[in-house]
C-alpha cells in the first residue's frame, strides 16, 4: 500500500500541547499536513509547533478555549485558508467521588469535553459542507462507555461524545463528512494522575495517532464513520451496540412491575442478540400487535409494591412522567410530581389524590433538583426513588442548530438529570438505599438526523448512569438508564398520529416500576430499550480486534491493512466488556507483543527490570491482600496524626467535608508490607529495621470507607554496606472496580544486614527518589506542632503494630533508649502541614533522616517551587532533621499558598 499523504490538508488538533494531541500533530505534519496546534497552554503548544517546523513541517499555534470554536477554526483559515480534519481531543479531569463532586467540577468537564467539541465542530461544519469534505474524530473514553468510579462528570461527557458522533456521521454522510469516536488509552499529562508509571510506559500516544490518521484520510474506510473504537498499546477493536431480543408483555392491566419481574430473565437474555445500526430497524408495529394477542402476563409473588417509599418523577405533568406517577401511586408510593407547568403538575396530583393516593407537586426546573427533593422531604419525610424523565426537544439539522438550542437541551436533559440525582444522592447514601432511572433515548444510542444536541445529552446520560451505578453499589443504590419510545407530547412533533396513539406511555411504566423497586436487587448500570410492551437490554460488544507488534512503529497503512479484523465481530473472538478494567485488560494483553526481527525498536515497554531483582520479587511476591475499612478507621488515622476535635472535616463522619487526610494512603498497604519475609537478608533482625523512605501517589479520590486490595512486590534490594535497603512497591485498588487508588513505594533500611555484595545505588524512580533540595531562601511557610507522648500508642492502632514504637525492651534491641515514633506518623503530620498551607496534592515523598520521640515538637518548613512544595521537618527541642529530601506535587487546581 502506498503511504498515505496529508499534503495540502489542514488539520486542527485541540489540546495538542502534550500527550495524544501532540502525537497527532507531529504525525500529521510528518505526512505533509498543515497543523493548527490548539492548547490553552501557550508554551506547550509553541513547543510542538517549533518541533514540527524544525522538522520542515507546517504548523501554527492557537491558544483559544475550545468553547470558542470559531476562534480555533479562524486560525486555520487565517493561516492555511481551509480546514479539512478536526480532532476534538482537548480534555481535563476533575475526578471526585460523586458525593463530593461540586457543580463546578461537573460543569468544567462538560464545558471542555462536550461543549468544546460542539463548538469546534460547529465552526468547522459549514466549511466541511461547502467543500464536500470533512473528517472529525471525537475523543470518548472507556470511562464514558462503561462508567468509572470518581468520574461521573467525565463518564457523562465522554459518552455524550459517542452520541454526538453518531448523529454527525448521519448528517455528514451526504457531504463526505465522516465522524468517528475513539476511546483511546494513552499516556498523557492527564492519565499520569491516575496511572502508575510502569503502566504509562506501555501506552504511548504513538500507538493511537496512526489509527486517527487512517480514519481521517480522504481514503478512510467509509464504515469508520459513526463508529466507536477502543485502542491503545498497539491494540485496536471496534465496539458496537448489542441488543438482547428482549421480551414482549401483553399490554393490558396485567402489565405490572410484578409481571416484569416474572419475565426479567428474558429481557436480559442475550441469546440470538441483535446489532441494530438504527432504531428504525425495529418492527414496532408488529411487536405491538403481538403484545396485544398474548395471554395475560403472569405475576411474580410477592407483588412489587411501594408502600412507605417516596418517588420523585421529573417532567410528570403529562406523557411518560404522568403514567409513571399514576402507576407508583397505585402501588402505594408517595409521589412527588415535578413539572415546570404548575397546571400540569397539579392536575396529576389531583388525579392521584382523588383516587385515594398520596402526591405532592414540585413545580420548577429540574436544574433546581434540591428544591424538588426538598418537597419530598417536607411532605413525606424522605426520598427513595428518582425517575429523571423531564425533557425538551430543540431539533434542528446541525447546520442550523444554534448554540442556544444546544445549551437548552443540555441544561434540561443532562444538567437537570445531574442536579436531581445530586440532590437525592446524600439521602440515598445515608439510608443505604436508592433507586434511580435516568431517561436516555434510542436517539442517544444510535444517533439521529437533526438531533445532535439531544443525541449527545441522551448518550451522556448513559455514561453518567453507569458511573452512578458503580459508585452506588456499596450503598445499595441502583441506577439504570432507559430508552423509552412512547407517544407523548414530545414525540407528537415527529411521529404520525396513529403511532402516538398506539404506543402508550403506560407500556413503559411497568419496566421503570420494576427497575426502581426493592425487588430489583441485581440490575444496575444497565441500559434498556422499551417500546409498546417490548423491553430489551442493550450493551457493548467489542470485536476481537487486532494487536500490532509494539517493537516497531505503528503506521496508518498497517491499521488499514487489518481493517477487516479490527471490525470483525463474527470470528468468535468478540467480547462484552462491562468495565474500564475489562477494556484495559484486553489492551494490556498486547503489552510486549514483539515481532521477531523488527528493526529500530520502538518498544513501549519500560526498561525491563534487573533480572536478578525480578527473580527476587517473584520469589517474594505476595498474593493480593484485602484492606477493608470504615469511617471509624479514617477518623482514627486522622487523630493519630494530630487532627483535633475542632477539625470536624477530619474527625466527624457526618461533616459535609468529611475526608481522610491524604497520607491515609499509606495505611491500606500496611499488612501487605509486613507480610514480606525479610529473613533471606544476612543477619536479619526485625528490631534493626527502620523505615527509610516513603513515596505515596494518590491516583483517585480517597473513599472514606471501602474494600480495597493491595498488590505488592519488591522492586529493589541494595547493599549499603552496613545496612540493606529494600524498596517495595504496592498498588492499592478498589476491590469492586479495580481502579488504582494509591501507589506506595517504601524503602526499608535494615541496619546490620548489608555487606552481601549487592548493588549500592538504585534506579532513578522519578519523584519517589528525587533529592528535593530546598532552595536557599527562607521558607514560604512554617508550621509547628507538638506531638503527644501518647502519639505512637495512638498511631499504631491504624495498622503498624511494630513493638519498636511502644515496647521499651524491643526499642532497646533496636538501639534506642525509649520507643520511637513511627516514621509514617511524622510523615502524616508533615503531610497535614503541607495540605493546610498549600492545598491538596497528588503525591508526597520523604526520607526519614532521623528519629522522633513521641511528645517532641515537629517544625515543617516549606518552599513552593512550581507545582512542587519542597519541605523539611525537624524536631524543635533537639534541632534535629527528621524528614529530608521531601516534596509533594500539588494537585491541579490546588488553591494558592495561604502565606
Ligand atoms: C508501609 C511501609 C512499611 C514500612 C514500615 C516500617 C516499619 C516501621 O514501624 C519502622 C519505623 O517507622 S522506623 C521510624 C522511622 N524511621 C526513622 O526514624 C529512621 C531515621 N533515619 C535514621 O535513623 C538514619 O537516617 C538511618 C539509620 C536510616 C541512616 O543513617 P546512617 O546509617 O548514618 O546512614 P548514612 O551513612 O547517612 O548513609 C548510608 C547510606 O544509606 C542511605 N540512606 C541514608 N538514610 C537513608 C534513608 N532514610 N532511607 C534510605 N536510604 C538511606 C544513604 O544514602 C547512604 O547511601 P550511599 O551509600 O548510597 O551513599
Amino acid at each position: 500500500m502506498s503511504s498515505l499523504s496529508f499534503q495540502g490538508l489542514t488539520v486542527v488538533v485541540t489540546g495538542a500541547g502534550g500527550g495524544l494531541g501532540k502525537a497527532y500533530s507531529l504525525a500529521y505534519a510528518s505526512r505533509g499536513a498543515n497543523v493548527v496546534v490548539n492548547d490553552f497552554n501557550a508554551a506547550a503548544a509553541q513547543k510542538v509547533v517549533d518541533e514540527i517546523r524544525q522538522a520542515g513541517g507546517k504548523a501554527v499555534v492557537n491558544n483559544s478555549s475550545v468553547t470558542d470554536g470559531a476562534a480555533v477554526i479562524k486560525t486555520a483559515l487565517d493561516n492555511f485558508g481551509a480546514v479539512h480534519i478536526l480532532i476534538n481531543n482537548a480534555g481535563i479531569l476533575r475526578d471526585k467521588n460523586f458525593r463530593n463532586m461540586s457543580d463546578k467540577e461537573w460543569d468544567q468537564i462538560y464545558e471542555v469535553h462536550l461543549k468544546g467539541a460542539f463548538s469546534c465542530t460547529k465552526a468547522a461544519w459549514p466549511l466541511f459542507r461547502k467543500q464536500k469534505f470533512g473528517r472529525i474524530v471525537n475523543t470518548a473514553s472507556a470511562a464514558g462507555l462503561y462508567g468509572n468510579f470518581g468520574q461521573a462528570n467525565y463518564s457523562a461527557a465522554k459518552m455524550g461524545l459517542v452520541g454526538f458522533t453518531k448523529t454527525l456521521a448521519r448528517e455528514g454522510e451526504k457531504y463526505n463528512i465522516r465522524a468517528t469516536a475513539i476511546a483511546p488509552m494513552a499516556a498523557s499529562a492527564m492519565t499520569e494522575t491516575i496511572m502508575p508509571p510502569e503502566m504509562l510506559a506501555n501506552i504511548k500516544p504513538e500507538f493511537v495517532a496512526p489509527f486517527v490518521m487512517a480514519v481521517t484520510h480522504p481514503d478512510s474506510p467509509l464504515d469508520a464513520s459513526g463508529k466507536v473504537f477502543e485502542l491503545g498499546a498497539g491494540f485496536v477493536a471496534e465496539i458496537r451496540w448489542e441488543r438482547s431480543k428482549g421480551t414482549v408483555f401483553k399490554t393490558d392491566q396485567t402489565f405490572t412491575p410484578s409481571a416484569v419481574k416474572a419475565k426479567w430473565a428474558e429481557v436480559t437474555d442475550f441469546t440470538d442478540a441483535e446489532h441494530p445500526a438504527t432504531f428504525t430497524d425495529f418492527d414496532a408495529q408488529g411487536t405491538l400487535e403481538k403484545a396485544m394477542k398474548l395471554p395475560p402476563n403472569p405475576q411474580s409473588q410477592p407483588e412489587v409494591r411501594y408502600d412507605g417509599k417516596t418517588v420523585l418523577i421529573t417532567g410528570a405533568g403529562q406523557g411518560l412522567g404522568r403514567a409513571y406517577a399514576l402507576m407508583y401511586s397505585r402501588l402505594g408510593a408517595n409521589v412527588v410530581v415535578n413539572d415546570v407547568s404548575e397546571k400540569g403538575a397539579n392536575a396529576v396530583v389531583d388525579e392521584i389524590t382523588k383516587a385515594g393516593g398520596k402526591a405532592a407537586a414540585a413545580v420548577g426546573s429540574v436544574e433546581d433538583g434540591e428544591a424538588l427533593v426538598k418537597v419530598a422531604l417536607e411532605k413525606f419525610g424522605g426520598i427513595h426513588v428518582l425517575v429523571a424523565n423531564a425533557g425538551i426537544l430543540r431539533d434542528k439539522s446541525f447546520t442550523a442548530m444554534t448554540e442556544q438550542e444546544w445549551d437548552q437541551v443540555m441544561a434540561v436533559h443532562l444538567r437537570g438529570t445531574y442536579k436531581c440525582v445530586k440532590a437525592c444522592w446524600p439521602h440515598f447514601h445515608k439510608q443505604k438505599y436508592g433507586r434511580i432511572v435516568n431517561t436516555s433515548s434510542q436517539v442517544g444510542i444510535y444517533g439521529n438526523f437533526g438531533q445532535a444536541n439531544y443525541s449527545a445529552a441522551k448518550a451522556a446520560i448513559i455514561g453518567f448512569t453507569r458511573a452512578l451505578a458503580i459508585e452506588g453499589a456499596k450503598y445499595n443504590i441502583k441506577a439504570n438508564a432507559i430508552a423509552p419510545s412512547a407517544g407523548t407530547a414530545m414525540t407528537q412533533t415527529i411521529w404520525p398520529p396513529e403511532m402516538v396513539e398506539a404506543f402508550k406511555p403506560d407500556y413503559i411504566a411497568p419496566i421503570v416500576g420494576y427497575l426502581t423497586s426493592e425487588a430489583n436487587e441485581e440490575t444496575s448500570g444497565c441500559l434498556f430499550e422499551i417500546m409498546g410492551g417490548w423491553a430489551a437490554q442493550t450493551r457493548w460488544q467489542k470485536a476481537g480486534g487486532h494487536g500490532f507488534p509494539t517493537n516497531k512503529p505503528l503506521t496508518p497503512e498497517a491499521i488499514l491493512s487489518k481493517w477487516d479484523v479490527i471490525t470483525n465481530f463474527d470470528d468468535g473472538r468478540a467480547t462484552h466488556p462491562t468495565s474500564t478494567q475489562d477494556a484495559f485488560e484486553q489492551m494490556a494483553q498486547n503489552f510486549g507483543h514483539e515481532e521477531e526481527g523488527a528493526e529500530g525498536s520502538a518498544s513501549p515497554y519500560a526498561d525491563p527490570e534487573d533480572p536478578e531483582l525480578v527473580a527476587k520479587a517473584k520469589q517474594h511476591a505476595e498474593p493480593p491482600l484485602p484492606f477493608n475499612y470504615t469511617e471509624r478507621d479514617v477518623i482514627l488515622y486522622n487523630l493519630g496524626i494530630g487532627a483535633t476535635e475542632k477539625e470536624l472535616q477530619w474527625t466527624f463522619e457526618n461533616d459535609d467535608e468529611f475526608a481522610a487526610l491524604p497520607t491515609f494512603g499509606v495505611i491500606p498497604q500496611f499488612q501487605c508490607q509486613f507480610s514480606f519475609p525479610l529473613d533471606w537478608l544476612p543477619d536479619f533482625n526485625p528490631a534493626k529495621l527502620l523505615h527509610g523512605e516513603q513515596y505515596l501517589a494518590i491516583k483517585a479520590p480517597i473513599p472514606t470507607s471501602g474494600e480495597l486490595v493491595n498488590e505488592a512486590r519488591i522492586m529493589e534490594v541494595l547493599d549499603k554496606g552496613k545496612a540493606a535497603s529494600v524498596a517495595v512497591i504496592t498498588e492499592t485498588k478498589d476491590k469492586a472496580t479495580g481502579q488504582v487508588i494509591f501507589e506506595n513505594q517504601s524503602t526499608l533500611f535494615i541496619r546490620g544486614s548489608g555487606g552481601f555484595g549487592g548493588k549500592r545505588t538504585g534506579k532513578d524512580r522519578g519523584p519517589a527518589t528525587a533529592a528535593n533540595t530546598p532552595p536557599k531562601r527562607s521558607p514560604d511557610a512554617v508550621v509547628e506542632e507538638k506531638t503527644l507522648p501518647v502519639q505512637a500508642a495512638l498511631y499504631r492502632l491504624s495498622g503498624d503494630w511494630n513493638p519498636l514504637h511502644i515496647q521499651p525492651e524491643f526499642a532497646a534491641v533496636g538501639g534506642f533508649d525509649r520507643p520511637i515514633l513511627h516514621g509514617l506518623c511524622t510523615f502524616g503530620f508533615a503531610g497535614k502541614h503541607v495540605l493546610k498551607s498549600f492545598g491538596p496534592y497528588k503525591d508526597i515523598k520523604a526520607r526519614f533522616a532521623g528519629v522522633v520521640f513521641p511528645g517532641e515538637t515537629l517544625v515543617t518548613e516549606m518552599w513552593k517551587e512550581g507545582d512542587k512544595v519542597i519541605f523539611t521537618t525537624k524536631v524543635k527541642e533537639r534541632d534535629a532533621p527528621v524528614l529530608a529530601a521531601a516534596a509533594v506535587t500539588l494537585a491541579d487546581g490546588a488553591p494558592k499558598a495561604k502565606l
